[in-house]
């Protein structure tokens, strides 16, 4: 927690007043094009892995499957009933054992064909009885059809699946629930995938509470139930979260990464620990300091961005890439976007996020030395600034339909800006080009028809919910 006076509605602050002659220029080392290419451009993609079937759903196979045995790998009954030799009455055995002419034996569906078997005929076409000496003899009734058993009829054959090196799935494809099952059958424990980040939060700030109405001077935590899910949509493998309070020797321990005292064989090492909180500058904020001790090196320390301007990466000597995030919820998740967005798509062999361009509904002013990121709301076409978009709200961006890039020198309205789509939200649509006819398609169900010269009616009823912010 960040004990120095807030920023909340931008009063002067070291960090965000623009520079003056006695002052000098203020030192964000990154603008907000430079922190994107730098978190994209410093990381570079996992190599592949082996991972168990259970985890490699989704994953993209480097290695083609192959049938590791034959599949089925032994001949087997497809019915519940008698293995049989030859032709009827059958004198019965023991399950299992070789079978000479004229002899059966009891087989379940599954089983194991036993030596000699030529046929399985199934129990309702069958009939059990006594011979003369009273031993038992199979014969066929019941529902049997004439000719049953057939040679071969309800034998699975060994193979007649596939065979041995046969390749089942090919390299490139993203594994599918039936994928792994046939990896399964072709003998698979595990299978060779791209590499994909892994990623542990580490949340901090004593005044966080994750249940309930939180008292004065307390906060309800705006991570816990999001970040895991974002970093999901931003092609990481988000593998838990820690909380702790504001102390340093938290921070330091969190950070560490020590093995626990009861190993967990499942648990996935980190690529990125994403930290919430301290990266302010007051006696709690301890981001910095910890990742000092480490032996970590910053690659971005502040953005010249708003909000999110004390966000970080770091990478730690083990190879880890530590994120920090400000506490502020939205600035948070602006500088997720920013920085965490390229670099999750760097080492998941992925490219960079990318910017589109909207008409902006607005002017939005100059304020020199720092992009503005701004969750929007489409309306009629246009990119409209959401209401309720301080740094520590949610609301704005629970709303928006993406969110806008503002550069220093401002926008005009009409005025094509970047912007961004939302992890968990629609892409953004793509501008018409100038002069292109709208799409008809003739005589199809609800099409709209053209009144007059080129005019076209709205398709369908108007959308005025964007208007009530
Ligand atoms: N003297 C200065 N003070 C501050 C500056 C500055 O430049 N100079 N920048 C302000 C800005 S902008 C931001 S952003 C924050 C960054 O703060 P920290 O990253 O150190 O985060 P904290 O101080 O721990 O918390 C800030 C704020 O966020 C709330 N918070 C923390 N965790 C959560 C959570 N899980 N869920 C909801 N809210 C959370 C926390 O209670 C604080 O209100 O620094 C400003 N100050
Ligand atoms: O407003 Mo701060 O800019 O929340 O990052």
């Amino acid at each position: 927690m960040t004990t120095a006076p807030g920023d909340e509605a931008g009063s002067p602050d070291p960090l965000h007043a623009p520079p003056t002659p006695e002052t000098g220029p203020v030192h964000l080392a990154h603008t907000w094009e430079e922190a994107r290419k730098a978190a994209f451009e410093g990381a570079t993609p996992i190599p592949p892995g082996r991972v168990p079937l259970g985890q490699a759903l989704g994953r993209v196979l480097v290695e083609d499957i192959a049938a590791l045995h034959d599949m089925p790998h032994y001949a087997s009954s497809a019915m519940d009933g008698w293995a049989v030799n030859g032709s009827g009455p059958w004198i019965v055995s023991e399950p299992g054992q070789r079978l000479a002419p004229h002899q059966a034996s009891p087989i379940v569906t599954g089983g194991l064909i036993p030596p000699g078997a030529k046929a399985v005929l199934r129990s309702e076409s069958a009939v059990l009885g006594t011979d003369e000496d009273g031993l038992p003899l199979l014969q066929t009734g019941g529902t049997a059809r004439p000719g049953e058993p057939r040679n071969g009829q309800h034998i699975r054959k060994a193979g007649e699946e596939a065979v041995e090196g046969d390749v089942l799935v090919k390299a490139g494809v993203t594994l599918n629930p039936a994928h792994l099952a046939v990896a399964a059958l072709a003998g698979h424990d595990d299978l060779l995938v791209r590499g994909k980040p892994v990623v542990k939060l580490l949340l901090t700030g004593s005044e966080v509470v994750a249940h309930g109405l939180p008292a004065p001077g307390q906060v309800r935590d705006t991570f816990g139930p999001q970040l895991a899910s974002v970093v999901d949509m931003l092609g990481g493998i988000y593998a838990g979260q820690e909380r702790i309070g504001d102390s340093y020797p938290e921070w330091l321990a969190g950070l560490e990464d020590l093995p626990p005292e009861v190993p967990d064989p499942a648990a996935l090492p980190a690529d990125v620990v994403i930290t919430t909180g301290g990266t302010g500058v007051s006696h709690t904020d301890h981001l910095r300091r910890a990742v000092a001790e480490l032996g970590g090196r910053l690659v971005i320390d502040g953005i010249a961005m708003r909000p999110g301007h004390p966000a970080v990466l770091a990478e730690l000597p083990d190879g880890r890439f530590v994120l920090g995030l400000p506490g502020n919820p939205l600035a948070a998740m602006m500088a997720l976007s920013t920085v965490g967005a390229p670099l999750l798509a760097a080492l998941g062999h992925g490219t960079m996020p990318p910017i589109q361009h909207v008409p902006c509904g607005t002017t939005i002013e100059p304020e020199p030395g720092r992009t503005r990121l701004m969750p929007f709301r489409l309306l009629y076409g246009m990119a409209s600034p959401a209401k309720h978009t301080g740094p520590g709200m949610m609301r704005g961006l629970a709303s928006a339909d993406g969110v806008m890039v503002v550069p220093p020198h401002g926008v005009q309205l009409g005025e094509p800006v970047a912007a961004f789509a939302l992890p968990w939200g629609p892409p953004l649509p793509v501008p018409e080009p100038a002069g292109a006819k709208p799409k008809t398609r003739a005589g199809a169900k609800g099409a709209t028809r053209t009144a007059g010269k080129g005019a076209a009616k709205p398709a369908g009823p108007v959308d005025w919910s964007a208007l009530l912010g």
